[in-house]
């Protein structure tokens, strides 16, 4: 697959076997993969660059289903073929923040989504330069919110943020899968795979082992994926005192008592639990909010507008 290099067309006026009408172009980049290609047009200035595939066994054009955010047409733009599953684009005339992007069109996330959807699919994801590469590491006291505002973040973004999948000794709650939420695990077994050096961090936290294994966050960096880490405040002093840079967010609830109130509501824990949980709570908001240790701060009031200031920082 992949063999053939992409080329930059402009006003490209192509007519195609099988009679497809493609609307007139300001520009538009051919990238062959396999017997696939794709063609990126840009019609005008400031609209979403747009996606087809030309089948050469059968001289079919196909419209994909088109994850992720897709980049805005500027003054045209150059695609290579990268890794043979994904096309870099380079935007002309655009902002360094804005002229890099990645067209995923056979990475393993666009071969599940394939499966899932039915479709043909390919998946935007914009490249990222300097401190927008680094991983993120959430923490914030238990019940505030963190998987919330990850969850969203992963859903609108599914081929640009991967989930670093930590260990721990707890006991899975019901929906949750082995493997996506955590890799459950004895703590015989992980005492012996952290001494064995496996882990970037490990922490106590209550009463449960929890870890993130330098294989969890191997595995998303290998997807090409920007590594978001849920770990506690013990977990973030480990990695900032580790060879990993990345961007610390600490998650405050608005209120002890909404916090509370949102442990219980979420009803997975016992009564016992949810009292351990608490007063560990008020350690992690004072060392969260005084110790330096994070780069930001964001108070989960109002979900929709957290999750907007999540995303300006990421
Ligand atoms: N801004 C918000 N307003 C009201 N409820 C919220 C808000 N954010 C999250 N919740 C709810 O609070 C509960 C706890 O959220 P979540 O499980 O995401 O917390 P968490 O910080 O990941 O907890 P833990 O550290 O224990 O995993 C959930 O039921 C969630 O729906
Ligand atoms: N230090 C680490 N802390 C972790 C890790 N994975 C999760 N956590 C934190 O544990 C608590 C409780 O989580 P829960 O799923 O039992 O509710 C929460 O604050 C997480 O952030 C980890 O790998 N290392």
């Amino acid at each position: 697959m992949g063999e053939a290099p992409a080329f930059f067309v402009d006003d490209l006026q192509q007519v195609f076997s099988n009679g497809f009408d493609p609307k007139p172009k300001v520009s538009e980049s051919e990238t062959i993969v396999g017997d696939k290609t794709y063609a990126i047009g840009e019609a005008h200035e400031g609209l979403a660059l747009s996606t087809r595939i030309f089948y050469k066994s059968t001289g079919e054009w196909v419209i994909p289903t088109v994850l992720g955010t897709k980049p805005e047409a500027g003054k045209g733009h150059s695609a290579v073929l990268v890794n043979e599953d994904r096309i870099l684009i380079i935007k002309r005339g655009s902002t360094p923040e804005d002229c890099i992007w990645f067209l995923e069109v056979d990475t393993e996330f666009v071969r599940e989504q394939r499966k899932i959807l039915g479709t043909e699919v390919v998946a935007w994801s914009r490249g990222v330069i300097g401190d927008a590469n680094k991983p993120i590491v959430i923490s914030g006291p238990s019940g505030v919110g963190k998987g919330t505002l990850i969850s969203k973040l992963m859903k609108e973004f599914p081929s640009m943020f991967g989930f670093s999948v930590s260990h721990t000794t707890r006991a899975p709650r019901n929906q949750e899968i082995n493997g996506v939420h955590y890799h459950f695990t004895e703590r015989s077994v992980m005492e012996k795979e952290i001494k064995d050096g496996k882990f970037l961090e490990f922490a106590n936290v209550h009463g449960n082992l929890y870890g993130t294994s330098l294989e969890a966050v191997e595995v998303v960096a290998d997807a090409g994926k920007r590594c978001i880490l849920d770990i506690d405040v013990q977990g973030a002093r480990s990695v900032r005192a580790s060879s990993l840079e990345a961007i610390f967010i600490f998650i405050c609830p608005p209120s002890f008592e909404e916090l509370e109130k949102r442990l219980r509501a979420r009803g997975t824990e016992t009564e016992e639990q949810i009292q351990k949980r608490l007063r560990n709570a008020k350690a992690e908001l004072e060392q969260g909010q005084s110790s330096g240790l994070f780069d930001h701060i964001l108070v989960n009031d109002d979900l929709d507008k957290c999750y907007e200031n999540l995303k300006v920082i990421v």
